[in-house]
């Protein structure tokens, strides 16, 4: 094997700032220490006020420094840390001493993934890193934290166990009876299978409330043109998002913004208004809001409140249980509003003036929590872990029904396997690219 190389990186961010921290690690990193700041290498873990220059002796920084040796770091490697004065001139001229000092700069994610070769981490403690860093919410942070600190590892580290058990005895008996193997699998095993199925099964149907949490919402603005959902969503945005005309047909693309509500992400998407278009551009306008329609969440279906009692057909069929119904030009209104439209309340508003819009942000936010909240126990966040986890569901189900021992045995050395993908605790490598690069940086 070649000897571990020390990488390095900028672990905060680029650019001006009061402070910037370096991340240094590998077999290399308290050397070049103790290069860089011309004296032995401080107590571990203590932070000390060191001067640093480069090999020809200009001085690159004055800051504070801190030495990690193995194991006792967070890649399980010696770890330097440098915290230095932010700036791009002190970056500049930081890595040019490090390359030459024959340090490698860090590939996304290299740190954490050093850190999982160590053990330090299971994947989805090291997913959760990069969930918590790309958090922008209260509720993804809280979830990202509940993963990092193990609620998803300790779940299937048990389900896997559970199974191996299974596998484990399964296969004694097979080994122990000689001439009449047993048909199938024993009693125990089955209930044991049988009950741990069920529980993976109520695991999937969380209505993917993880995976939405980290993704956000996705709520879509729709109804026929004219209707206000431009106004809507601008009013909603607090700034010109989309442009608003008096012209139907006036939005094609979907635009969209973010929105934190009361600490849950939403994507609010503005859509084309839906008719049979005029010309092709605007047709294919009204094709995607249409997919995306079907794709999100949640609906906010607008009418216009001028228009009353007409209801525009189109929009009606979009009408169900993943819509709030929003009649908006509350200000125009010549007949009194309907409570209910097909049943459903309807939640009146004025883009034009405000009214009734935070009304509207109260329904939405509760919306977002039926569907985001759960009962507090760890949930799916990737659709990674959904995919291993339905592979697991299968040949569960399958070991079940097999007519022999050795084929229900297999079956659950492959169930164990797909749930030891999660975790990383086997079969991992062709996986390793994948997930860490999506990280970024320095982490
Ligand atoms: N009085 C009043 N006018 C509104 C209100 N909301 C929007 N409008 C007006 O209605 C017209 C259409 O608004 P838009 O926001 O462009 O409507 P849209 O539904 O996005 O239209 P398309 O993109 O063409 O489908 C504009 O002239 C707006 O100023 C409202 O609450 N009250
Ligand atoms: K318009
Ligand atoms: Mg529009």
């Amino acid at each position: 094997m070649a000897p571990m190389k020390t990488i390095f990186a900028l672990a905060s961010g680029v650019g001006r700032a009061g402070m910037a921290v370096y991340r240094l690690s590998g077999p290399a990193a308290g050397r070049t220490l103790v290069d860089l700041t011309g004296r032995p290498l401080p107590e571990p873990r203590r932070a000390c006020r060191r001067r640093l220059c480069d090999a020809a002796g200009d001085v690159l920084d004055d800051g504070l420094v801190l030495w990690f040796p193995a194991p006792r770091s967070f890649t399980g490697e010696d770890v330097v840390e440098l915290h230095l004065h932010g700036g791009r001139a002190i970056a500049r001229a930081l890595t040019e001493a490090l390359l030459a000092a024959g340090l490698e700069p860090a590939e996304p994610g290299e740190f954490s993934r050093r850190a999982f070769m160590a053990g330090k981490l299971d994947l989805t403690q090291a997913e959760a890193i990069a969930d918590l860093v790309d958090a922008e919410t209260t509720a993804q942070r809280r979830q990202a934290l509940r993963q990092l600190e193990g609620s998803l590892s300790g779940l299937y580290d048990d389900w896997r166990e559970r199974l191996l058990r299974c596998q484990a005895h399964l296969e004694a008996e097979i080994d122990f009876s000689d001439e009449d193997l047993p048909d199938g699998l024993g009693e125990a095993a089955r209930t044991a299978l049988a009950a741990l199925g069920e529980e993976i099964g109520r695991h999937l149907a969380d209505g993917r409330r993880g995976e939405r949490l980290r993704e956000g919402l996705s709520v879509a603005i729709l109804g026929a043109p004219n209707v206000g959902k431009s106004s809507l969503l601008n009013r909603i945005a607090g700034r010109e998002a989309a442009i608003v005309s008096s012209i139907a047909g006036t939005t094609r693309d979907i635009i969209e913004v973010n929105l934190d509500l009361s600490g849950y992400p939403v994507t609010l998407a503005d859509t084309a208004g839906l008719r049979d278009a005029a010309e092709a551009i605007e047709e294919e306008g009204v094709r995607r809001a249409k997919a995306r329609a079907e794709i999100a969440d949640l609906r906010l279906v607008v009418f216009d409140a001028a228009a009353l009692p007409a209801l525009d057909p189109v929009s009606l069929a979009l009408v169900d249980g993943r819509s709030l119904i929003v009649v908006n030009k509350s200000d125009l209104a010549s007949v009194t509003l309907p409570e209910r439209i097909e049943g459903y309340p309807v939640l009146a508003v004025s883009a034009e003036n405000g009214d009734g819009v935070d009304g509207l942000l109260a329904a939405l936010g509760e919306k977002a929590s039926e569907l985001l909240d759960g009962s507090g126990a760890p949930v799916i966040s990737r659709a990674r872990h959904r995919r291993a986890l339905e592979e697991t569901e299968t040949a569960l189900r399958r070991a079940l029904e097999a007519s022999s021992a050795e084929l229900a045995a297999e079956d659950i050395r492959l169930a164990g396997r797909e749930l030891g993908r999660i975790t990383g605790r086997i079969d991992v490598e062709e996986m390793l690219d994948v997930i860490f690069r999506e990280f970024c940086i320095g982490k």
